[in-house]
């Protein structure tokens, strides 16, 4: 069977997805989280016509001229605004912050000023309406400020915060499930028999689920027996989860049972192998729930680095649509370093570096070794390259895509 495009791939996994449910948060715990609807003020800022600056607050005569001394007849701090009023001639001293009263139209810098007493003299022109802040100039009540599937990053809760929004309408966090399946695997803290190693994909994978804002549930390890599988399957189908993510066992060796697992469980198969390399035996599929919840399976992988360069292709957006943000990788041009030779028909991701150069560049080049067993390659890339299916040898100097990691 041809292998399924690596695009394809990734349209079919996410061309169905539902956002899921929302809820109501505190600011202090919206960090990171996704809007469900979007974000509107509740008041208007700046509320009041306040002073940009600390100096004089001071008003033009009737002919719309500036005196050049005025009389300072009373004071307005941030919080406390100054109740009289202010006639022909006569100034108030202003902070930064403070209301500015009704009949100032200017604000003149205390550097541009000569007190004695209580006159004050401006040197230098004094401009209509400078330094004040307009009411409403940083938005207006009503307005929308964010839009559904914003992540709620820093300045998105300083917003938040500033518009009266102390509770925020969040998609609730999906539920990720991850089960590794072999014989051979100890879970991390354990000491490995012999021909045993230690499960590394389970704590890889549960680390981009919870970057994305996601829960990460662990099914912990079961051996190669289908009926072990089968059990951990419908575990998962009980616990409301919105994924399940396999690891392993989704070749086609004797001991790779996971999608007879799966298919006994009522998987419905959407794709399985796909032309990428890593991770060709990527499976696809979806299982519904007692209660009628669809759950997304991603089988993934076995090998290490494919488990982890397939949870970056494809968990993490799957993670984003479910979440309601607008995904998009993270692609940018470089410039390869060293000579690449010609790639076969699956599209290739090239652990590699990328440094920047002074011109502000990308510079990339291959890391030595790409067998996808190797963590400590992945752990050092901090991009992969993209070698289109088919593509020829390119030269250093040439272009290239890289897919930055971190
Ligand atoms: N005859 C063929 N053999 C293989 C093919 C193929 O097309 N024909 N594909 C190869 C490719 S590509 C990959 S990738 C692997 C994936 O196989 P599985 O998904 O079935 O994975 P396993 O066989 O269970 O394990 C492979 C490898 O990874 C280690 N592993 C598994 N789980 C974990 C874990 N949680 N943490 C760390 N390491 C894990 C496992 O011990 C094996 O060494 O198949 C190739 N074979
Ligand atoms: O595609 Mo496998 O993931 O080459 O190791």
């Amino acid at each position: 069977m041809a292998l399924l495009p690596v695009d394809e791939a990734l349209q079919r996994l996410t061309e169905n997805v539902q956002t899921g449910p929302s809820e109501t948060v505190s600011i202090d715990q919206a960090g990171g989280r996704t809007l469900a609807a979007p974000m509107v003020a509740h008041y208007l800022q700046s509320p009041f016509d306040a002073s940009a600056m600390d100096g004089y607050a001071v008003r033009a005569n009737k002919d719309g001229s500036y005196p050049t001394t005025f009389r300072v007849i009373g004071e307005a701090a941030a919080g406390k605004r100054y109740l009289g009023q202010i006639a022909e001639g006569e100034a108030i001293r202003i902070f930064t912050g403070a209301p500015v009263p009704a009949d100032a139209d200017s604000v003149v810098i205390q550097e541009n000023v000569i007190r004695n007493g209580d006159m004050i003299e401006v040197s230098g022109e004094i401009i209509k309406h400078k330094h004040i802040r307009r009411a409403g100039l940083d938005f207006k009540l009503g307005e929308e400020l964010l839009p559904a599937g914003r992540k709620l990053d820093a300045a998105a809760l300083a917003l938040a915060a500033a518009s009266g929004n102390a509770k925020l309408q969040v998609t609730c966090r999906p539920r990720v499930a991850i089960l590794a399946t072999g014989d051979e695997l100890v879970a991390p803290g354990q000491i490995p028999a012999e021909d045993q190693i230690i499960s590394s994909n389970s704590s890889g994978i549960a680390e981009l689920v919870r970057a994305q804002d996601a829960t990460a549930i662990d099914l912990g390890i079961v051996p190669d027996q289908t009926d072990l599988i089968i059990a951990a399957i419908k575990q998962a189908m009980n616990d409301n989860v919105d994924v399940l993510v396999t690891l392993g066992g989704a070749s086609v060796g004797d001991h790779d049972l996971v999608h007879k697992a799966l298919t006994a469980c009522g998987m419905k198969l959407d794709f399985w192998k796909i032309a990428m390399r890593p991770g060709k035996p990527l499976m696809h599929g979806s299982l519904t729930a007692a209660n009628g919840r669809i759950i997304h399976v991603l089988g993934l992988p076995g090998n290490p680095v494919s488990s982890m360069v397939c949870g970056h292709l494809f968990l993490v957006p799957l993670i984003a649509k479910l979440t309601g943000r607008t995904y998009r990788a993270d692609i940018r041009k470089a410039t390869l370093s060293t000579h690449m030779p010609e790639n076969d028909h699956r599209r290739d991701y090239v652990r590699a570096e990328y440094i920047l150069d002074d011109q502000g560049d990308l510079i990339v080049h291959p890391l030595p070794v790409q067998d996808s067993s190797m963590l400590g390659m992945l752990a050092r890339a901090n991009a992969l390259i993209i070698r289109e299916a088919n593509a020829p040898a390119i030269d250093a100097g040439a272009s290239c895509k890289i897919l930055v990691l971190r």
